[in-house]
């Protein structure tokens, strides 16, 4: 299988990877990886879910392979796929099995964003039901909560997580996905025209209804569908969900989509607390009326802006909100069906605050045309045709007004979009994929433990050997620090030679450092001890049992899996045969996460599944590595989980790269072991962080079968699986779901990749480049802001490279004393101060002062334009197609500046979150200091 024999993947300790990899290399990988859903048929099927669990891995070891490579556990990292909302995404090769993943490296604690939110909050009329999950809003609850949704997802449509490297002792948390190579849908040029075809559209359209369909029965409301957030797969068949930075989880909703009633669950506060869901979050070209008009902080501030703007927001004032609901994705959906067809997008305005109010109140209008094949379409308003004369355009126009009506209560459910006959057309037998496509009746809820224990917690986990073993280490390290500024030493030579030792800024005089081996190898070496451990149904009845025997250190990991396999009575097979198969997951009712209803008892065998749940509500045992329950998992495999709270981190890494960060504190560490009341300058309480995270789930809910096992463990559990259950990849119906069989929808002569988004430029591409690659709303009707007004919405003229802001840049050039701080708050007071001081108030602090598109991105775009015009047959490639900003570009994350002390007031947020106040708004105190009145983003 693999083309290379001296890259066996059975000894990752000899396993090279070629830096200038071939390309039939990847590609052979490639389809190791995404086997084309074109094979064999596989019923839907209520049997055990071969698919291995998301492992859990709290122990980092950090290395660099022979090419410098930088390399986490056993993943080998390559290029940066992107910058996202808290972290940044990177393709990486797992050396054990020889495939690809995408990982996503996230810090758990962003200063930035939690500045930003007590900026907000100091400026924001308080409301006294501010609700448990804003007040706990930080980076840690939103990772927890993404990651425990994440858990919770298994579908063919929906971006799956295979593994959390959480070490408690380090700042940033990797989650480790399946790696979608097509990258995000590309949906129209720089002239705003479609590049997709209807067909495709359709194609892709059914794919997110799927995953959709999925989300919502299990409680999720994505809360951020859009073009860039759909990925394809590496054959460009599929089209996938992803980004669950923003998503909800309801279990009230996920009770409401079963249709089932549960009055004790609807009455629990924290089951019940939506209220984060009243947040802004999504993206405002595609944020539905009511989310925009529900929001009460939203509201007020909006309002304001909208009144400075010289527009009405009155109509919203004293109107019933309505609730927000899953139908805000299906809005969301419409919006972005509407973009893929005519290349543009249904509510434009001249600015940010313009689109909430079109949103709200304003009407959509359609092009002639739709698509790349460039379809009649027959105008918004059409004489009803004669049944069976209904053309594409009608039909077209029909769903877009089903989706786009801004009565929630009139807008079409997912399911009606579903059957609707556009979505349907073209289908040979609409009905069996409607039957097979049906959504499981099985739940995958998120229950509190798992919420909490989505990442782990350094409060709760110290136990007496690690603060003995971090005492010792403390000890056995503790040396003058060498990193304060040296003279004649530059900051940036400062933190290559001392910051990547320096343990935390909180402890100035000492210097906590790592084991480090000699050049650029990095590494820690980590006890890997393993304990295995499998909470059964009932936890009296749990018992230990080892499932894994750790190798010894110079073992290879394949070798030793090989015994195991071995030791379980598997043959001992090469993991090139087994590459990691993404669709086997499909339709298996017995889920990996099943859990219980709640209090009442539910009907069925999931009733019981549920109550087995219930009565396994405890407080497990620490595990080395935990996977996410697995009601099937392998019998026998001993229990055990987290009970993990709030980890924050109480340092910064200013210099550090994200899969080479220095550890966190040991001493903050121990110290927060010791005296937990020192917690208060750092977050919330461990208690605190719990009652934040289980906001989107169930307090009684049961901690489920889960099953403490290794990377490898679930690799052999898959293979296991695989081979027990035939393995295929796939079945009809999730086939059926967008692509069909390949005969029934594929012209013989089309070939796929056709469908655009073709090779990924990431190779070529340097890094800033990258980021303006996502599918989203570049070149979007909204221009840029008029000037002096804030927005974290860009426009085409606003793309390019994170740019400093004036505010930054100030900042940079009078960092020089600046003398590092160990109390957080500290340094926000600072941080404040001297903002405040070197703003003038001429100078905006802007997001939007990002750096033009460059000359050369547009020349290549522009020549594609005329391109197209003159060839019909031309097939696109990605590189003609308008790079366009990334949602986490647009929205500069706090976290650009790593350096804590270099942060300054600049309050960007994720997408839409943001209210922006003119200079000295109303609602403002009004400042004497002209310096002191500058603009301010206010976000929530
Ligand atoms: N599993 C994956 N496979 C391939 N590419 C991915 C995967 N996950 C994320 N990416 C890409 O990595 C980049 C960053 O992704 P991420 O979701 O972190 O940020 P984003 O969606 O751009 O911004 P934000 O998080 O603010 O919404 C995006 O370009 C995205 O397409």
């Amino acid at each position: 299988m693999a083309t290379n024999p001296s890259s066996s993947t059975h000894n990752p300790a000899t396993h090279s990877i070629s830096q200038s990899r071939t390309q039939a290399d990847r590609s052979q990988r490639r389809s190791r990886i995404q086997p084309l859903p074109q094979a064999q048929e596989q019923q839907p099927s209520n049997e055990q879910d071969p698919v291995p669990d998301v492992v859990m891995t709290d122990s980092v070891k950090y290395d660099r392979d022979a090419h410098g490579k930088r390399q986490i556990n056993q993943y080998l990292f390559q290029q940066k796929l992107g910058r996202g909302q808290h972290g940044e995404v990177f393709v990486a090769i797992d050396t054990t099995k020889d495939f690809e993943v995408a990982i996503k490296a996230v810090k758990r604690r962003n200063a930035k964003a939690e500045k930003m939110n007590l900026l907000r909050k100091r400026n924001l009329p308080q409301s006294p039901h501010l609700p448990v999950s804003q007040a706990m809003s930080t980076t840690e609850h939103k990772l927890r909560k993404e990651i425990a949704i994440m858990k919770k997802c298994r579908h063919p449509h929906v971006v799956r997580l295979l593994e959390v490297i959480d070490d408690q002792i380090r700042d940033s948390i990797y989650l480790v996905m399946e790696y979608l190579e097509g990258g995000e849908i590309k949906w129209r040029n720089l002239a705003e025209e479609p590049i997709l075809r209807v067909d495709q559209t359709r194609r892709i359209c059914r794919d997110v209804i799927l995953g959709l369909e999925y989300l919502h029965h299990q409680g999720i409301i994505h809360r951020d569908i859009k073009p860039a957030n759909l990925l394809w797969t590496a054959d460009r068949r599929m089209v996938k969900i992803a980004d669950f930075g923003v998503s909800h989880f309801s279990y009230a909703q996920r009770l409401s989509a079963a249709g089932e009633d549960d009055t004790d669950s609807v009455t629990d506060p924290h089951l019940m607390d939506d209220s984060d869901l009243s947040k802004f979050a999504g993206t405002p070209m595609f944020l539905a009326p009511e989310i925009i008009s529900d929001t009460s902080t939203a509201e007020s501030s909006t309002s304001s802006n909208l009144n400075q703007l010289g527009t009405s927001s009155t109509s919203t004032v004293g109107r019933k909100k309505a609730p927000i609901t899953k139908a805000i994705d299906i809005w969301a959906f419409g919006v972005t069906l509407y973009g893929l067809l005519f290349g543009t997008l249904p509510f434009r305005a001249e600015n940010e605050y313009h689109i909430y109010n079109v949103i709200r109140t304003g009407d959509w209008d359609v092009p002639d045309i739709m698509g790349l094949d460039r379809l009649p379409v027959g105008g918004r308003r059409q004489k009803k045709p004669s049944k069976g004369q209904q053309t594409e355009g009608y039909l077209v126009v029909k769903l877009l007004e089903g989706i786009l009506e801004k009565d929630v209560k009139k807008r079409l459910t997912l399911d009606q979009v579903k059957r609707h006959p556009w979505i349907l057309k073209d289908m040979p037998d609409p009905d069996s994929w409607l039957r097979k496509t049906q959504v499981s009746t099985t739940f995958l809820a998120a229950t509190e433990a798992e919420t909490t224990s989505a990442i782990s917690s350094v409060r709760f986990r110290w136990t007496a050997t690690r603060i003995a073993k971090g005492l010792t280490s403390f000890l056995r390290n503790v040396r003058r620090q060498p990193s304060f500024p040296r003279r004649g030493t530059t900051r940036a030579r400062r933190s290559e030679d001392d910051y990547k030792d320096v343990g935390t800024r909180s402890a100035p005089n000492v210097h906590l450092t790592r084991h480090r081996s000699s050049g650029a190898v990095l590494s820690r070496e980590r006890d890997h001890r393993t304990k295995h451990v499998l909470l059964g149904p009932n936890p009296s009845r749990r018992s230990l049992q080892p499932l894994r025997v750790e190798p010894p250190r110079n073992k290879s990991t394949a070798d030793v899996a090989g015994s195991v396999g071995r030791a379980q009575g598997q043959p001992s097979t090469s993991p090139q045969k087994y590459p990691f198969e993404p669709f086997n997951m499909w339709n298996s009712s017995s889920s990996p996460a099943l859990s219980g209803s709640g209090r009442k008892a539910r009907r069925g065998s999931e009733s019981d599944n549920g109550r087995r749940g219930l009565n396994s509500l405890q407080v497990p045992p620490r595990s080395s590595r935990v996977a996410s329950p697995q009601p099937s998992s392998a019998s026998g495999s001993p229990t055990g989980y987290n009970i993990i709270a709030s980890p924050i981190a109480t340092e910064s890494s200013p210099q550090m790269t994200p899969v080479e960060e220095r550890p966190r504190s040991r001493l903050s560490t121990i110290v927060q072991a010791i005296w937990p009341r020192s917690k208060a300058s750092y977050g919330p309480s461990p208690q605190e962080a719990s009652t934040s995270a289980i906001s989107s789930s169930p307090p009684s809910h049961t901690p489920q079968h889960l099953q403490s096992r290794s990377s490898e463990d679930a690799f052999y559990s898959n293979i296991t699986s695989r081979k027990s259950s035939g393995s295929e990849p796939l079945n009809i119906g999730m086939r059926a779901a967008s692509w069909g069989e390949v005969g029934d929808y594929m012209r013989p002569s089309e070939d796929v990749r056709s469908i655009l988004s073709v090779d990924r430029m990431e190779d070529a591409l340097d890094q800033e480049t990258l980021l303006l690659g996502a599918g989203g709303v570049a070149q979007s009707p909204v221009p840029s802001l008029p000037s002096g007004v804030l927005s974290t919405v860009s426009s085409a003229a606003s793309l390019g490279p994170p740019a400093l802001s004036p505010a930054h840049i100030i900042l940079h050039r009078h960092d020089g004393s600046e003398t590092p701080v160990s109390d957080p708050s500290a340094q926000n007071h600072n941080s404040l101060q001297r903002l405040n001081q070197y703003r003038s108030p001429g100078q905006s602090s802007s997001p939007l002062a990002l750096p033009s598109i460059s000359r050369e991105l547009s020349e290549r775009s522009s020549v594609y334009s005329s391109s197209v015009e003159s060839s019909d047959d031309h097939t696109p490639s990605e590189s003609d197609y308008e790079l366009q900003p990334s949602t986490s570009q647009m929205y500069q994350l706090e976290d650009e500046s790593d350096d804590e002390d270099e942060i300054p007031l600049e309050v960007r947020t994720r997408r839409p979150s943001v209210t922006v106040t003119e200079a000295e708004p109303p609602q403002l105190p009004r400042r004497t200091d002209s310096r002191r009145s500058e603009r301010t983003m206010i976000c929530t």
